[in-house]
């Protein structure tokens, strides 16, 4: 078998381009277009690029863009006071505060100033118990998008095995409860796993979001699976994700590329959750939802 690629950048595209719909929608009945703050504190090379990608993409869509640049010495009171502007300005709709902090600084308390309505990234307690008990309110991005990637082909979720490595709050935690209320059979592996080969071996869906380089080889994959690989690591041989994709391609069935799969879905989920942050604030509107 040779596994199926499925292409992150052909449905980012059609998902960019209904956020870019709603988007207009949207400022032709309020007046104001739908604001996207970016937070980035420090120099980090990656998160660089990525802030760099989704305010281009911010702007493409027809949402303002409202980036914060904050020196990598900024104390957690400096951080605190952009973020209660930015979460007091009516023009924003939505807060993404770049995460790592610098220095590993613990981001939990700051994310808390977003209030729940912008809370883009889904990293809130209010966002995270909403998820939990799945009623309406803004899902962290990668997860919602790699659930948008395996619905575009319509690949089966009810009742199918799914293993998610990795319980992060950001990927793997909220991955796992997407599914889960999508009615799959949901386990979660992480690093005090034991015999992970044994656990992912169960997947129809696998999800590798444990950022370890090459960690997924084909012993990890069941025949005939559909793999998604979260993971992102620049190395000197160009990106690569937690999947060895060439070994893993002979035995899954469909498998996401890296680059080019689930990293635009991210950038294109978060354009969407900023138009619905957007609509959630103007109670007058019709909300559309995701
Ligand atoms: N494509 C995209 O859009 C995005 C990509 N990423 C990438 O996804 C990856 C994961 O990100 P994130 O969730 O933030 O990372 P974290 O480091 O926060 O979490 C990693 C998780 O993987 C688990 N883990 C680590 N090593 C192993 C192992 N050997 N076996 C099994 N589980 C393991 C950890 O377990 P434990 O809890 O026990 O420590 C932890 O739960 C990274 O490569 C990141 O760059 C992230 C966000 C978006
Ligand atoms: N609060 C917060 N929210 C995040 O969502 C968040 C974060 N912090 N910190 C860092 C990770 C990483 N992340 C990516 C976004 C886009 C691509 C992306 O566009 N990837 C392209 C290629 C990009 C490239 O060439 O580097 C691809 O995979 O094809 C990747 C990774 C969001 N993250």
């Amino acid at each position: 078998m040779t596994a199926e690629l499925m292409d992150g950048r052909v449905v980012a595209k059609s998902v960019r381009a209904e956020t870019a719909r709603r988007a207009t929608a949207f400022r032709e009945r309020t007046g104001t277009a739908p604001g996207l703050a970016t937070v980035l504190v420090g120099e980090d090379p990656a998160s660089k690029v990525y802030v760099a990608n989704k305010r281009k993409s911010a702007t493409a869509a027809g949402i303002a863009d409202f980036h914060r640049q904050l020196p990598e010495t900024s104390g957690e009171e400096e951080i605190a006071e952009v973020l209660e502007t930015l979460a007091a300005d009516p023009a924003v709709s939505g807060i993404l505060l770049q995460l790592p902090l610098p220095g590993g600084a613990d981001p939990g308390d700051l994310i808390e100033l977003i209030p729940a309505t912008k809370d883009v990234d889904g990293l809130t307690t209010a966002s995270q118990g909403l998820l939990a008990r799945n009623q309406p309110g803004l899902r962290p991005c990668t997860p919602s998008g790699v659930v948008r990637l395996l619905q575009e082909p319509g690949i089966p979720l009810t009742g199918a095995e799914a293993v998610v490595v990795g319980r992060s709050e950001l990927v793997g935690r909220p991955m796992a409860q997407l599914l889960l209320h999508e009615d799959a059979t949901v386990t979660m592996a992480h690093s005090r796993t034991r015999n992970l080969a044994d656990v992912t071996r169960r997947a129809d869906v696998l999800i590798a979001a444990a950022g370890v380089p090459g960690l997924i080889g084909p012993q990890h994959v069941k025949e005939g699976a559909t793999v998604v690989d979260v993971g992102i690591h620049r190395t000197a041989a160009g990106l690569v994700g937690d999947v060895r994709t060439t070994e893993v391609a002979g035995r899954a069935s469909r498998l996401t590329p890296v680059p080019g799969g689930v990293g635009p879905m991210t950038i294109a989920m978060l354009l969407a959750n900023t138009v619905t942050a957007a609509e959630m604030q103007y109670p007058d509107s019709t909300a559309e939802g995701r």
